[in-house]
């Protein structure tokens, strides 16, 4: 099978190091995305596997072929890669079907036919073909953009913000259809995003990059709730974290005893707020207590600020930050000055302190 396997990968311009021995295999068929603050090294990890960027050192291979190592690269248009970008760069001058046959090898008495197959495998009408890019709606771009990335029948596709110019709803459709076409065309898929609900949802397995190394790369569910470190943790999702002390399985921590991952001393635990449950307090005596300082409307639920309120016998002197923000789900919500009972569910994932 075809597996992307990047091997060491090096990347600098000038003083900045855009890749520091970047190593990741993508099995054949997979979907990952690629997340990371600004200025990670994501485009240039894409742009590498395309053939648009030459490593300093490192390789990069799809299966048994070498698509760069030290030998030197495959030129990108030998890679049997596609790759849409944010906002499709369509040829402004061609009609949407000469887009799509752009740069196709087939037979050219086929190619007609083949476009006006992708376009509908898109979910495009046939009339769309004889029109101009700037005709179209952005979201029939894009559509047509995969259309003409998958021309060429490549075994990757890469995605670089393909979806983020668009509105929400249409980005959500676009987004799926472009799941359905690629997956069952059995093309391997890299995406890069900003957006982490579409990373979690979209991909097999998200690998997270920072200052220009893989941080970490595991499925959704394991970098969303097992992050390798508080800055991980806040990219992929709202985080409460807490210092706490360990002692066999449980963590001891402003909001009472808690499950946790990791060894015993002293360490920060992260929760998710969907963890932490609260409701109206009825008196002393029910565990950790907080006040509600503010809310706001989200629609399905509500943004609510709970305040940590400070128990006379509170030993737990480890804290710095008193102040946790949650979703509760809607439509009643507690208002400000509220007192709750502050219960947390699930188990907490620890890190070494201050990581
Ligand atoms: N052609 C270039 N010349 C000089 N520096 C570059 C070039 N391309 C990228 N860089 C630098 O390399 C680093 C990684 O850039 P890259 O575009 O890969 O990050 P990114 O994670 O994709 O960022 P963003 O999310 O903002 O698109 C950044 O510091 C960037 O300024």
């Amino acid at each position: 099978m075809s597996d992307l396997v990047i091997t060491a990968a090096h990347k600098r311009y000038g003083k900045t190091i855009a890749l520091d021995a970047v190593s990741l295999t993508i099995a054949a068929g997979s979907r990952v995305a690629i997340v990371g603050p600004s200025g990670s090294g994501k485009t240039t990890l894409l742009r590498a596997i395309a053939g648009f960027e030459t490593l300093d050192a490192g390789s990069i291979r799809l299966g048994e072929i070498a698509l760069e190592d030290d030998k030197g690269p495959v030129p990108s248009h030998r890679r049997q890669i596609g790759y849409v970008v944010q906002e499709g760069a369509l040829f402004p001058h061609m009609s949407v079907a000469d887009n799509v046959r752009f740069g196709m090898i087939d037979p050219p008495s086929a190619r007609g036919g083949k476009a006006a197959e992708l376009l509908q495998r898109v979910g495009l009408p046939p009339d769309v073909g004889m029109r101009r890019p700037h005709e179209l709606s952005g979201g029939q771009q894009q559509r047509v953009a995969l259309a003409r990335a998958m021309a060429r029948s490549p075994k990757v596709m890469l995605l670089d913000e393909p979806f983020s110019a668009l509105d929400t709803g249409l980005r959500d459709a676009i987004r799926d259809m472009v799941s359905s076409v690629l997956g069952e065309a059995g093309i391997t898929t890299v995406l890069v995003t900003h957006d982490q609900k579409e990373a979690l949802s979209f991909a097999d397995r998200v690998a997270v990059m920072q200052d220009g190394r893989l941080v970490q790369a595991g499925t959704p569910e394991e970098v969303y709730l097992k992050p390798v470190n508080a800055q991980t943790a806040r990219f992929l999702g709202d985080a409460i974290i807490l210092n706490a002390m360990v002692q066999d399985g449980t963590a001891h921590t402003l909001l009472g005893p808690v499950r946790a991952t990791g060894p015993s001393g002293p360490r920060t635990i992260m929760l998710r707020p969907e963890q932490v449950r609260i409701t109206p307090a009825t008196g002393e005596g029910q565990g950790s207590r907080g006040r509600i300082v503010a809310r706001s409307y989200e629609g399905p639920t509500w943004r609510t600020v709970v305040e940590h309120l400070p128990d006379a016998t509170d030993e737990m002197v480890l804290e710095t930050a008193s102040l946790f923000t949650i979703s509760v789900p809607g439509p009643a919500s507690l208002p400000a000055g509220t007192v709750v009972a502050i219960a947390v569910v699930g188990e907490a994932h620890s890190f070494p302190a201050r990581s």
